[in-house]
């Protein structure tokens, strides 16, 4: 039995992406908080930020994850996971945490091509380029910290997943 992975990062840093393709190639489960939460309340992020807020979304993020933590899982959280001190301590304390960090530039380059709006409503308000270097500025700290590794997200997803199989058989044999 093997600890759970959970992958951290900004929107559009690729977490759904990539953590499909690290439960292939290590023959592991896949889950994410948001997949998680749309299957439980039958509703996008979007219609549950509009319906009750983002207080009301956040912890109900914080019981996703708790929900969607087993052994032999790669898990994706939302982008905004490390907000809550109390979510960065369980994944420290329950899994291997990687973060998967880019500039802002290219997050919004990304976001712009794929916004899935459904997933991805309105954090700030602001265009979506200030948008995420506001959100960098706020939250790169926690993302750093919270983290047992930190990948360069500006690679191939199967780069990716390469380097974090790396990292972690690195870990191991430390
Ligand atoms: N390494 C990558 N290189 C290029 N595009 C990527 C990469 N990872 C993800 N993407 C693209 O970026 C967008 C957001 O990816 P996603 O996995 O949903 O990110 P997250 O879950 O971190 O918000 C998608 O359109 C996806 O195809
Ligand atoms: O950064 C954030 O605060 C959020 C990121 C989203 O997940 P992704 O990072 O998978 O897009 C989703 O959880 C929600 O829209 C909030
Ligand atoms: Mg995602």
């Amino acid at each position: 039995m093997s600890l759970p992975i959970y992958l951290i990062g900004a929107r559009g840093c690729g977490k759904t992406t990539v953590g499909k393709a690290l439960s292939q190639a290590l023959g592991y489960a896949f889950n994410d908080t948001d997949h998680y939460l749309q299957l439980t309340t039958q509703r996008s992020v979007a219609e549950i930020v509009a319906s009750e807020g983002w207080d009301s979304f956040r912890a109900r993020e914080t019981e996703s994850l708790r929900a969607v933590t087993a052994p032999n899982t790669v898990i994706a959280t939302g982008g905004g996971m490390v907000l809550a001190e109390v979510n960065c301590r369980f994944m420290r304390e329950h899994g291997q945490v990687i973060w998967l960090n880019a500039p802002s530039e290219v997050l919004a380059d990304r976001l712009e091509h794929q916004p899935e709006a459904a997933q991805r409503p309105t954090l700030t308000g602001r265009p979506i380029a200030e948008e995420m270097g506001d959100i960098l500025r706020e939250r790169a700290h926690l993302y750093r910290q919270t983290a047992h590794h930190e990948v360069n997200a500006m690679q191939s997803p199967d780069r990716v997943v390469e380097q974090i199989l790396q990292s972690l058989s690195l870990a191991r044999a430390s």
